[in-house]
């Protein structure tokens, strides 16, 4: 299956900004195109500069994914949320594993914003977990089935879509339907490190199993040439 978001891939490209103060952060926005790709800030980089720096990258023109995988009692996680949609952030994340009446609260609480509230997204299962791990904290099954069950989850909480591996999306596209949104991290081009992802497909391979959104940080990152990374990526999905 081949799903074609955009007449290109360019979009579907979500930097992941993991740096740990604003000038390298910033230095990378500015040398990328806002048309050409969206950009991530999350635990790392927030922490460390705040509000400030997602309007910084807004004000250059950039859709910002604001990844702080919120994870707590409804009350407090709907009140998150709804700050990163005053912040005007394009896309929002939640723990799947919050539960029903916490993925719920979240939903309801960002209608208030109409049709300019950030997509709301629920992570599954981490990208950086194998089998073993899952069994590692007293869950039993594959990464796959939990995947697969906490999607149901999130679509039947009326959420736009979940953060995955992109080896779940194919069985996810089939489940959930093609308007369901599939965010895939542990993107790595054949070259690259796995560092501490388990669940990991290469870009061209990620799109052609249907994901919606690639979400790729220390291969682009830590290049020694970022933006010659980011192109290589760009070839790679011409190619399809
Ligand atoms: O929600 C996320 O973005 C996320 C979920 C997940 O399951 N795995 C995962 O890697 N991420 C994030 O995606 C990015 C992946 O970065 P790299 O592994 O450097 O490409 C990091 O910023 C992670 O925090």
């Amino acid at each position: 299956m081949v799903v074609i978001v955009s007449e290109s891939f360019d979009k579907n490209i979500v930097v992941a900004l993991d740096f740990p103060s604003e000038n390298p952060a910033l230095a990378l926005a500015d040398a990328l195109d806002p048309d050409k790709c969206r950009l991530k800030v999350g635990k790392e980089l927030f922490t460390r500069c705040g509000p400030q720096l997602v309007r910084n990258l807004q004000g250059r023109g950039f859709d910002v994914f604001l990844d702080l995988k919120f994870h707590d009692i409804p009350n407090t996680t709907s009140a998150a949320v709804a700050a990163a949609a005053d912040l005007g952030v394009w896309m929002v994340n939640v723990h799947a594993s919050g539960g029903e009446r916490m993925m719920t609260a979240c939903r309801e609480r960002l209608e208030a914003f109409g049709a300019d509230r950030p997509l709301l997204i629920a992570v599954t299962v981490l990208t950086s977990m194998s089998g073993a791990d899952l069994a590692g904290i007293g869950l039993s099954g594959s990464p796959e089935e939990h995947v697969a069950r906490l999607a149901t989850l999130t679509r039947n909480c009326g959420l736009d879509g979940v953060v995955c591996s992109a080896q779940e999306a194919p069985k996810l596209k089939a489940d959930q339907g093609e308007a369901f949104k599939l965010v895939t991290p542990g993107i790595r081009p054949a070259s690259a490190d796995r560092g501490d992802q388990q669940r990991v497909m290469t870009p061209s391979e990620a799109i052609r199993a249907g994901s919606d959104y690639l979400v790729i940080g220390r291969p682009i990152t830590q290049a020694e040439d970022p933006l010659a990374a980011m192109e290589a990526i760009y070839n790679e999905l011409a190619t399809l």
